[in-house]
C-alpha cells in the first residue's frame, strides 16, 4: 500500500453483512428486521425455522463474516497499525450502528464501508447504505469522512477466486467421473420491477461477474439463473434454478455444478436452498448435483477486498 495513502491515517473498513440468527429462537425478530418493521406469519416463520433446523439450527455467517474481517485486517496492516476492520450487519448482531460507533470510539479518522454483496442492487447494496448513512446520524459520526463502495462485481481477484472454486470442483467432478457437466451460475433473485424498468442493474453486475469468470476458465455448457425467490408475492428474476434443472434433464444431461457468484460465505440460501433444497429437485430429475465451494476465507478472496479498499483510496 502507498505509505502517502496510509500514513499517520487510522482507517476503519466496516465490512457490511446481511446478518443471520443463532439461534432458530431468534427467527420471529430477524425476519421482522429483514421485513422493515413487519411482522411474518406464523406459517412464513416455521418454514423458515424449518430450513435453519436442517441446517443444524444456526447459520454460520457471522462467524465466517469474523474470520474474513480478521484475515483482511492482518492483510491490509502488513504488520502495521493502519487499519481496523470492523463488521456490521443489516438485519442482526453486531448491528451496522455498534460497527460504526466502535470505529468513532477507536478514533478513526475516516471509514470506508463495503457491502459484502460484490453485484449492487437497490434490494441489497443500496439498502445496506441506507442502513450505514442512518447509523453514522445516530452515531453522531457524521464529521467522519466515509467512502461507500458499493460494486465491485469483477474486481481482478474477486474473479481469481471464483475461478480458482470453479478448477477445484471441476477436478472434483472429472475425479468422480463425470467429464461432462452443466455449470449453472446463480445469483439471488430479486422482484423483476426496478429490473425491468431500468433503475436497477442488478443484471448487468451479474454478468460483469460471470463474463470475468468464463474469460478465466472456459467452460460449456453454462447457463444463468436466480435463486431463492422469495415470499413476497410478485414477478421476481427468472429463470430460476428449478426451470434450469428441468431444462438440463430434457436435454438429456446428467451432473450439474451449480456456481453461486451473488454471496461470498456460507449461509442459508448456500447450504439449504442448494445442498438440501436444489440437490433433492435435481435427483428427482435424474441429475446429480454438486456445487463450488463458497469463498469464506480464501485467500484470494480476502485480496479482493483488500483491492477493493485500496482502490477506493487511492
Ligand atoms: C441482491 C439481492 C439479495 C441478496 C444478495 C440477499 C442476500 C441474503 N438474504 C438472506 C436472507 C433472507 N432474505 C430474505 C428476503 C429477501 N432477500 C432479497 C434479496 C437478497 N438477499 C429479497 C428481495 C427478499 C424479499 C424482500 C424482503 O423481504 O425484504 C429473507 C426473508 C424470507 C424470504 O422472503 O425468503 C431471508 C431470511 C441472507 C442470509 C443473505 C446473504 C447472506
Ligand atoms: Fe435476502
Ligand atoms: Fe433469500
Amino acid at each position: 500500500m502507498d505509505d502517502a495513502i496510509t500514513q499517520g491515517v487510522k482507517t476503519g473498513v466496516i465490512l457490511l453483512a446481511h446478518g443471520a440468527p443463532t439461534r432458530v429462537a431468534d427467527i420471529p425478530e430477524y425476519l421482522q428486521r429483514i421485513r422493515g418493521g413487519t411482522a411474518s406469519s406464523t406459517e412464513v416463520i416455521r418454514e423458515i425455522t424449518e430450513r435453519y433446523e436442517a441446517i443444524g439450527g444456526s447459520s454460520p455467517l457471522l462467524e465466517i463474516t469474523q474470520g474474513q474481517a480478521e484475515a483482511l485486517e492482518r492483510f491490509l496492516n502488513q504488520g502495521e497499525d493502519t487499519f481496523r476492520v470492523y463488521i456490521g450487519m443489516r438485519n442482526w448482531y453486531p448491528l451496522i450502528e455498534e460497527a460504526v460507533q466502535q470505529a468513532k470510539d477507536d478514533g478513526m479518522d475516516r471509514l470506508i464501508a463495503l457491502c459484502l454483496a460484490p453485484q449492487f442492487s437497490k434490494w441489497s447494496t443500496e439498502r445496506y447504505l441506507n442502513s450505514f448513512n442512518e447509523a453514522l446520524g445516530k452515531c453522531n459520526a457524521g464529521d467522519i469522512p466515509v467512502q461507500f463502495i458499493k460494486s465491485w462485481p469483477n474486481q481482478p481477484s474477486l474473479i481469481d477466486a471464483f475461478a480458482e472454486r470453479y478448477r477445484a470442483a471441476e477436478s472434483d467432478l472429472k475425479a468422480k467421473g463425470h467429464d461432462t457437466f452443466h455449470t449453472v451460475f446463480t445469483v439471488h433473485s430479486i422482484p423483476s420491477a426496478y429490473v425491468e424498468e431500468g433503475i436497477d442493474p442488478y443484471v448487468q453486475e451479474y454478468e460483469k461477474t460471470l463474463n470475468g469468470i468464463r474469460q478465466q476458465v472456459p467452460m460449456e455448457p453454462w447457463h444463468q439463473a436466480y435463486q431463492s425467490q422469495g415470499m413476497i408475492p410478485c414477478p421476481w428474476l427468472e429463470p430460476s434454478v428449478e426451470e434450469t434443472l428441468d431444462n438440463i434433464a430434457e436435454e438429456g444431461g446428467k451432473a450439474v455444478l451449480i456456481f453461486p457468484v451473488g454471496f461470498v460465505c456460507d449461509h442459508i440460501e448456500i447450504l439449504y436452498d442448494i445442498d438440501i433444497g436444489f440437490r433433492e429437485y435435481a435427483e428427482q430429475k435424474g441429475l446429480t448435483l454438486f456445487r463450488t465451494e463458497s469463498l469464506n476465507t480464501s485467500p484470494l478472496f480476502i485480496e479482493a477486498l483488500a483491492g477493493a479498499v485500496w482502490e477506493h483510496l487511492a
